[in-house]
């Protein structure tokens, strides 16, 4: 690859190049007050815990969620999307969640191509939404979905059926039963007006629809049986008493409710998806919804039978692969993150291995890169895909990948062949999710494992570390109060926390290629996640661009 001028780094005045760097992503690994509720302080964690103490100069914390990676608000919560799209990009993005709050209050999204797409098939057909139903901001939010319903209604949607995902990961769990209940009360509303709008099917999200990185097209297809063909093991009249009556069955919470389809009094799916209907995906973000994209998008597909391929008007609320184009409709155009990290680093020669497992293997490289899957350069670059367990739920087992993925870095270290060496360590925040706290502190130490053994590669080609998280979420799974205290439900029970939290997380430097007199700035008055591309050209050797968000260290001498 020729180095175009614009894509020239300039030489850092200080700091050599051809040091191997490890570039350690921890999901979910936040800073919070040691507690029994804090996974991380639980756990040993013998390599992570030696890079804080006593070490101000090379140990810090920056911020993970709300404005600092483009969120709507401080209220916001990090996600791995709008984390590793900071970390890579170096700068801060107005994220799809912004986005589309802008385009629903302005009204734009209905004035758009992708809304006009669509609406020709109110007249005569159906519209069907499809998503995530919380208000957890991280995949999608049910005022954003209801802005969207009444904004169809007022431009002519005669019928619409929703198909409805629950969630209990950005949100408690249990709380699915509350939004539904919204949902409906909204949709009584529209019925009252003349409008035919009902709940047609629905499905926990880790079960139903939202998988990612084809881990399982299992999920996917349950879904698609459920919106598309209007089959499936549950059947129910109502949508609320679907969800009151699942959450029972053995097993099952919010994120794994069985798949169920709304019946009419004879038995007939209220809602299948069929020749002429419009489609729209409402949530926003990326990762989980490009495989159920590609079902309704691509003609030739091979990955389940589909066994109708309906022909319809669809588009998702974005874009979500912009390298694939899909899907090729949408209603709000997604953040155009460009001249990322990883691709000015391939036009200036480093050469990068980056892997995780399944799960989150997108996240160092198509997250990273600015949703944009593929490589810049081949020859510079190697991706590795370490398969995730499938069809279980992580707390089964907390280990995960964790050490398969710290061999891997160690070997690509050990091998010379690699300038940048870019790993996620998914535990903290997969067996997070899950809400059980003795798997988590096993998911922690595994995670620290991986962590101690790239390290000591690290050590043996004189390279540098960088280690740091996306947002936290193992550091804190209890809910709490205003004053930080454990918050109790009405029967007074605590309330475990399964999502992702407002922490900041630790960043560390470090290993015996670190040049001396390398130490975090104290003059930055908010760093967050966007600071670490610079830094990270900086330890390669290079100037980053003037618009990238300032590098978060100096050189003294
Ligand atoms: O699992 C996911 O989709 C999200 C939580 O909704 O987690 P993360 O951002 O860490 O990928
Ligand atoms: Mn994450
Ligand atoms: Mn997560």
């Amino acid at each position: 690859m020729a180095t175009s001028s614009a894509w020239k780094l300039d030489d850092h005045p200080k700091l050599p190049k051809g040091k191997t760097i490890a570039l350690i992503v921890l999901d979910g690994w936040g800073e919070s007050a040691p507690d029994q509720y804090n996974c991380i302080h639980n756990a040993p964690t013998p390599a992570m815990d030696s890079l804080k103490h006593g070490a101000p100069d090379t140990w810090t914390l920056i911020k993970a969620h709300g404005t600092a990676v483009g969120l709507p608000s401080e209220d916001d919560m990090g996600n791995s999307e709008v984390g590793h799209n900071a970390l890579g990009a170096g700068r801060i993005f107005a994220q799809g969640a912004k986005l589309c709050d802008q385009a629903l209050a302005s009204g734009k999204i209905f004035q758009g191509e992708g809304f006009k797409y669509v609406s020709e098939s109110f007249e005569t057909n159906t519209l069907h939404l499809v998503g995530l139903l919380s208000d957890g901001g991280v995949h999608s939010r049910l005022d954003q979905l209801q802005l969207l319903i009444k904004g169809s209604a007022e431009r002519g949607a005669k019928r619409i059926r929703v198909h409805i995902l629950t969630d209990g990961r950005d949100v408690l769990d249990g709380s699915s039963v509350g939004f539904v209940e919204t949902l409906e009360a909204d949709l009584v509303t529209l019925r009252e007006n003349g409008v035919d709008a009902q709940i047609a099917s629905g499905g926990g999200r880790m079960y139903v629809t939202l998988d990612r990185y084809e881990n399982d097209w299992e999920v996917v297809k349950r879904g698609w049986d459920a919106q598309v063909l209007g089959e499936a093991p549950h059947k129910f009249k109502n949508a609320v008493e679907a969800v009151k009556t699942l959450r029972k069955e053995p097993g099952a919470n919010d994120q794994y409710l069985p798949p169920f389809v709304i019946v009419d009094d004879s038995g007939k799916a209220v809602g299948p998806i069929v020749d002429g209907d419009a489609v729209v995906t409402f949530n926003f973000r990326a990762d989980r919804m490009v495989m159920h994209a590609k079902a309704l998008e691509y003609e030739d597909f091979d990955k389940f039978d589909r066994v109708r391929f309906p022909k319809i008007r669809y588009a998702g609320m974005l874009q979500y692969d912009g390298e694939l184009k899909l899907p090729s409709r949408y209603l709000v155009s997604p953040p155009e993150i460009d001249r990322t990290s990883g691709e000015y680093l391939a036009h200036n020669g480093v050469s990068t291995f980056a892997c995780s497992e399944t799960v989150k293997f997108g996240h160092v490289t198509f997250f990273w890169n600015g949703n944009r899957s593929g490589y810049f350069n081949e020859k510079l670059e190697e991706y590795v895909e370490i398969p995730s367990d499938s069809g279980i739920s992580f707390n089964v087992q907390p280990k995960m990948k964790a050490l398969e993925i710290g061999e891997k870095a160690r070997d690509a270290i050990l091998s010379g062949k690699f300038d940048q060496v870019r790993v996620n360590i998914p535990n903290g925040d997969m067996v997070g999710h899950t809400g059980d706290i003795e798997a988590t502190v096993v998911a922690c130490e595994a995670a620290d494992l991986a962590v101690k053994m790239i390290f000591d590669a690290i050590e043996q080609v004189k390279g540098i570390y960088v280690v740091t998280a996306d947002h936290g979420n193992a550091e804190d799974m209890v809910k709490r109060d205003k004053s930080g205290k454990p918050a109790l439900d009405k029967e007074g029970k605590l309330q475990i926390l399964t999502s992702h939290t407002l922490k900041p997380v630790p960043i560390a430097i470090g290993g015996p290629g670190l040049s001396k007199g390398v130490r975090f700035r104290k003059d930055l008055e908010t760093p967050g996640l966007a600071n670490v591309a610079a830094t990270v050209m900086n330890l390669h050797g290079f100037v980053a661009p003037s618009d990238y968000e300032p590098t978060l260290i100096e050189v003294v001498e």
